[in-house]
């Protein structure tokens, strides 16, 4: 059994859903799932298991950052777990996204991380499953959803450090980064090294230039689209 998620292999399924926050895994496995059972509580990275639409879906927490998600998604590798979404919130990088819209993450540049830097020469970018991203698009415009495509970035900051972190933000937006979040270029390279499944979905809780946050209502509203367009893609893909 792993350290951190106390389950053993048979009561994870091969396709898991990543929130970072643990109330958010709570709400999704209770409101969206069926036959749901908790496999995990310790340092309170709820795990869930339960049906959809007959398939086998877990939901498990990964907490904030690249250091927290790195520790679950080896672990959730040791215990056998295939097909990895992450369903988070992000903060906008340019004002053509509004509160509750959704991004599907093609790929995720980094700052402060040195996630990508798989030696002192040598950047990579891992992308996102081809496969999952076709289907989660397609999922989002049947369904009527506002829905982007393209880079973001994994961010060791939530709170800017100084100016230079703005400044940095302001080119990535310049070159078209969508929005900016704190574990996806984790998840990329970790299915990357195991050759797992990976996807990444956000939906818009900040606007990082104004810095204005949008009330719980509309978050909400997010991840209940969010939460509604990922299953559909599950069920397409894999039921
Ligand atoms: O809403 P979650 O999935 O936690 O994602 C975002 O929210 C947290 C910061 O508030 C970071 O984990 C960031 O990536
Ligand atoms: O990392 C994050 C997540 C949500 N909102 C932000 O501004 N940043």
């Amino acid at each position: 059994m792993p350290i951190h998620i106390e389950a053993e292999e048979s009561e994870v399924a091969d396709i898991v859903l990543l929130p970072g926050n643990p109330q958010r895994a709570k709400y999704m496995a209770e409101n969206f799932l069926e036959d749901v059972e908790l496999y995990n509580e310790y340092r309170e990275m709820y795990g869930y298991t339960g049906k959809f639409n007959g398939i086998d879906v877990s939901i498990q927490t990964t907490g904030m950052g690249v250091p927290s998600i790195s520790i679950i998604l080896e672990e959730l590798k040791m215990l056998g777990a295939e097909t990895l979404i992450r369903v988070g919130t992000c903060g906008a990088l340019t004002q053509d996204l509004d509160p509750a819209d959704l991004i599907i993450a093609q790929s995720a540049a980094t700052s402060g991380t040195t996630m990508n830097q798989l030696e002192e020469d040598l950047i990579i970018a891992p992308p996102a499953d081809f496969e999952l991203i076709h289907n989660l698009y397609q999922s989002a415009l049947n369904l009527d959803m506002p829905v982007h495509v393209g880079e973001i970035v994994t961010s060791d900051y939530f709170y800017g450090k100084d100016d230079n972190y703005t400044e940095q933000l302001k080119k990535l937006s310049e070159r078209g980064v969508l929005a900016a979040e704190m574990e996806t270029a984790a998840l990329y390279n970790i299915a990357a090294k195991y050759g797992l499944r990976a996807a990444t979905v956000l939906t818009v809780s900040d606007h990082i230039f104004d810095q204005t946050r949008a009330d719980k209502e509309k978050i909400q509203e997010g991840v209940d689209r969010m939460t509604d367009m990922v299953l559909d893609t599950v069920t397409t893909v894999f039921g």
